[in-house]
């Protein structure tokens, strides 16, 4: 039996997490033979709290052969002690009459905190992946506040964007999903995210050539995958939980165990490629191997890419600008 690896996940008891722990629980993630302690925080309020145990008593009931143990708590100290990997998904939603800039800022003190305590009490190695919004500020704030942890352990999701643009290709296409290799989504997860398709293979042939559609990729391809969180909203009165939730199981599941040489995109600290400047928390192409991923480089930018880049780019700059005087 494998050494059970201690995985702690915040927002334990709302929409996500729901969709996510008995995922975890049942080796979607980590493997069929990988037993799993998980490490449950939820905001020290009655009804969160309630929820928690509620959420605790159905992973009792399930009965899963790899859960080796549960925590609960509302302490981020207890639920990242020995964390090897840490699903930061619970944050503060917008509220009526808030701006940008309040979210901004109430998200900016949860995840200063977060990222000192994982910088406290966490494994040496943790990785940490952030899905609660302002996903990419908010894992820059986790990483500078955590200078004791490798910066590059510190990643935001992107890979829902990833998949949901995987599938509207595929579907444009009409090919499978699964034949689809070499697709980037990159910068911010917020509409002025930019899915590339330019190096996309179909069966290693082109599928930007297959596609051959400018205006498609213009005006309907990127929009949508843009917006494809707004329109979900917009028909199912909630945000998107079981399809985020699973976004997280690939990003986790292909870091630790590998991509198998297929790219995919995590939000990373850049090293400054691609004219992104150090440090921002921006979409990149990665592969992974071994626990360890390598960016892929040296792609070459058009105008046109250029422009949506710099784009994405501009508003990292401008949600770390907002939270430069807290770190
Ligand atoms: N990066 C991405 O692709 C996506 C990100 N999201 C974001 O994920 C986050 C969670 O979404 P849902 O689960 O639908 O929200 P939710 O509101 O259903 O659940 C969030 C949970 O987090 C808890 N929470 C809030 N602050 C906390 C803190 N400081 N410590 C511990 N727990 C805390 C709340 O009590 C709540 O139970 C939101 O910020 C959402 O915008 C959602 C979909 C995709
Ligand atoms: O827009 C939201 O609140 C949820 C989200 O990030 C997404 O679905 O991409």
């Amino acid at each position: 039996m494998k050494k059970p690896v201690r995985v702690a996940v915040t927002g334990a008891a709302g929409q996500i997490g729901y969709a996510l722990l008995f995922r975890i629980a049942s080796g979607e993630m980590l493997g069929k033979d990988q037993p799993v302690i998980l490490q449950m925080l939820e905001l020290p309020l009655d009804k969160a709290q309630a929820a928690l145990k509620g959420v605790m008593m159905e992973l009792e009931d399930c009965a899963f052969p790899l859960l080796a143990g549960m925590v609960g708590t509302d302490d981020p100290r207890v639920a990242f002690k020995d964390a090897d990997v840490a699903l930061l998904v619970g944050a503060r939603p917008r509220g009526p009459g808030m701006e940008r800039k309040d979210l901004l800022l109430e998200n900016a003190k949860i995840f200063t905190e977060q990222g000192k305590a994982l910088n406290d009490v966490a494994s040496r190695n943790v990785k940490v992946l952030v899905v609660g919004n302002p996903a990419n500020t908010n894992a820059y704030i986790a990483m500078k506040s955590a200078p004791d942890l490798p910066a590059k352990n510190f990643t935001a999701m992107l890979r829902l964007d990833h998949n949901r643009a995987l599938s509207q290709l595929a579907i444009k296409a009409g090919v499978q999903v699964a034949d689809i290799d070499r697709l980037i989504v990159w910068g911010n997860h917020s509409p002025t995210m930019y899915p590339d398709y330019r190096f996309a293979t179909v069966a290693n042939a082109s599928l930007k050539d297959k596609i051959n559609d400018a205006d498609w990729n213009a005006n309907d391809f990127i929009p949508k995958v843009g917006k494809r969180g707004a329109a979900i909203i917009e028909a199912r009165g909630l945000s998107s939980a079981a399809s985020a939730a699973n976004a997280a199981i690939d990003h986790v599941r292909d870091w630790l165990l590998g991509s198998n040489g297929k790219w995919v995109t995590m939000g990373i600290p850049s090293d400054g490629s691609y004219g992104i400047p150090k440090d921002v928390l921006y979409g990149f192409p990665v592969t992974t191997q071994g626990g360890e991923y390598t960016m892929i480089r040296d792609l070459p930018i058009d105008d046109f890419s250029r422009e949506r880049m710099d784009k994405t780019l501009a508003e990292l700059e401008e949600e770390r600008a907002g939270v430069a005087h807290l770190l």
